[in-house]
C-alpha cells in the first residue's frame, strides 16, 4: 500500500508551502506543531518535516523542529540542509525516524558514502530535478546528472530515494509519473515520489507504481488547500 506523507515546510517559524521550492513564494500556514498534530490526529503514518531556512541557508528552525518531532507519535521524515556531521547529529538526535540527505549528496559524497554506510536506513536521499539536472543549495544550483548520482548512491547502499520535480512542486499539477517510473527503473530501492500531487486520482495514480518501486508519496499543498483530506486520501490508497 502506498504510504502517505503529508508535509509541513517551516520557513521563520511558520508552516509554508513554496511554489517550485522558490524562497519568496511562501504561503503561510500558520504554526507547525498545529499543522503536524492535525495530520497526525487524521491519521497519517508519517510527517515528511522540512527546515528550509536550513536548506536555503537563511538561517534554521533547529528548536521548532525538535519541538515538533518530540511530539510526534507517528514516524518523522527529516529535510532540509542536513549537510554535515553537526547538521546530520542534530537531526537524528530529535528522534526522527529518518533523515533526507539533498545537497550533500552531490557535494560531498564521501561523506555520505560514510554516514550511509554508518546510519543504513536511517538516512534517504532527495533527489530533486529539473528535467534530469539535479538541483542543490534549497534547490538554487545545479548539482549533476540525476542518473550518474542514482547509479553511484546505489552502489553506496543508499537504502532510499525521495523524488521531487521540481516544476511540478507545489503546483498541484499532478505529479510526474513519466520520471518516477524512470527512475524506479534503474533503481531496486524504494522510492517516495514529492511534488505536484493535485487529488485523489494523482494519489491512486501514485498507488498503481507501487508494484514499480514508489513506496510512498509526500503531499503539500493539496492538502493545505483543501482539494481533499487526508482523511479521503487514506482511504483512496488503501485499496
Ligand atoms: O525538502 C527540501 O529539502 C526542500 C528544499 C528546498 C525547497 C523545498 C524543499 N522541500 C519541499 C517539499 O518537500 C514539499 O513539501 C513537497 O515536495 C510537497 O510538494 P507539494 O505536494 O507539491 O506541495
Amino acid at each position: 500500500m502506498l504510504e502517505l506523507l503529508p508535509a509541513v515546510d517551516v520557513r521563520d517559524g511558520q508552516a509554508v508551502r513554496l511554489v517550485h521550492g522558490e524562497s519568496g513564494t511562501e504561503t503561510s500556514y500558520g504554526d507547525p506543531l498545529a499543522a503536524a498534530l492535525a495530520w497526525q490526529r487524521a491519521g497519517a503514518p508519517w510527517l515528511h518535516l522540512v527546515d528550509l531556512d536550513a536548506a536555503f541557508g537563511t538561517g534554521d528552525n533547529r528548536e521548532r523542529i525538535a519541538e515538533v518531532v518530540r511530539a510526534m507519535d507517528i514516524k518523522v521524515e527529516l529535510s532540509g540542509g542536513i549537510r554535515d556531521d553537526d547538521s546530520l547529529r542534530a537531526a537524528l538526535a530529535t528522534g526522527c525516524t529518518r533523515v533526507n540527505l539533498g545537497t550533500a549528496a552531490l557535494e560531498s559524497p564521501e561523506w555520505v558514502a560514510g554516514v550511509i554506510a554508518e546510519y543504513g536506513d536511517r538516512i534517504a536521499v532527495g533527489l530533486d530535478v529539473r528535467g534530469t539536472t539535479l538541483r542543490g543549495r534549497g534547490w538554487t544550483r545545479d548539482g549533476g546528472d540525476l542518473y550518474e548520482t542514482l547509479a553511484r548512491l546505489d552502489r553506496e547502499g543508499c537504502a532510499r530515494y525521495v523524488v521531487t520535480d521540481i516544476n511540478k512542486d507545489g503546483t498541484l499539477q499532478g505529479p510526474n509519473l513519466d520520471l518516477l517510473r524512470n527512475v524506479c527503473a534503474a533503481t531496486d530501492r524504494p522510492v517516495v515520489a514529492s511534488g505536484g500531487v493535485s487529488s485523489l486520482a494523482d494519489l491512486r495514480a501514485l498507488a498503481g507504481l507501487v508494484p514499480e518501486g514508489v513506496e510512498g508519496a509526500i503531499v503539500g499543498k493539496a492538502l493545505y488547500a483543501g482539494a481533499f483530506t487526508l482523511e479521503e486520501a487514506l482511504e483512496a490508497v488503501s485499496v
